[in-house]
């Protein structure tokens, strides 16, 4: 067994998967030993599983069918009660304090959706960390709480933060080489 997939051997990731880039991320927990559920109805997110990923998507959608899907209150009660999350891009959108959409507003960030370009769309970067970066009509993360630590910044612009349980970034990490913050969730759903 390679150093990689020990990461996430025995453990079970819910992924929310009613809309957007779920089987990406599900590839890449998958190749780390993860073992992954997708959550596409109200009786899956009463399964077992240790941690929970958010994808990117569209954020408005994917609001709409957890709460028509009668997902969303037990998912928010997860997360308050700390179960490892990461939320990306769409994901992010979720977890943070948004006027634009009725999300979970748990993570003490608010954002801007779409502040990476419309027009331009998707374009890839490069971390002031050195790691690689996929954006997709990103959201900016406008401001924080002092609670809420940088895990990686573009252009001296958070991309992506972890506060306690949550992890969450703006990018797309399921789309590039390295799978860090994979690995970070993982090892938060070990401990
Ligand atoms: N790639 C993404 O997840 C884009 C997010 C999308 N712009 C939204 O607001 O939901």
């Amino acid at each position: 067994m390679t150093a990689q997939k020990k990461a996430g051997a025995g453990i079970v990731v819910g992924v929310l998967a009613v809309q957007g880039a779920f089987i990406e991320h599900e590839r890449r927990l998958e190749a780390l030993g993860a073992t992954c559920i997708e959550l596409r109805r109200g009786s899956d997110v009463h399964r077992n599983f240790d941690c929970l990923v958010l994808p990117g998507g569209e954020s408005t959608v994917q609001s709409k069918l957890l709460h028509e899907l009668d997902m969303f209150d037990t998912l928010e009660e997860y997360i308050e009660n700390g179960m490892p999350t990461l939320g990306t891009c769409a994901g992010m959108i979720l977890l943070a304090h948004s006027s634009e959409i009725e999300g979970f507003d748990t993570l003490p960030i608010t954002i801007k959706r779409n502040a990476y370009g419309r027009q331009l769309g998707s374009f890839t970067a490069c971390s002031d960390q050195g790691a690689p970066l996929t954006f997709i009509r990103a959201p900016r993360i406008s401001s924080m709480d002092t609670g809420v630590e940088v895990l990686a910044s573009y252009n001296n612009y958070p991309v992506a933060v972890r506060f306690a349980n949550q992890l969450a970034c703006a990018f797309h990490p399921e789309l590039d080489d390295d799978p860090w913050l994979h690995k970070l969730l993982l090892s938060l759903a070990r401990k």
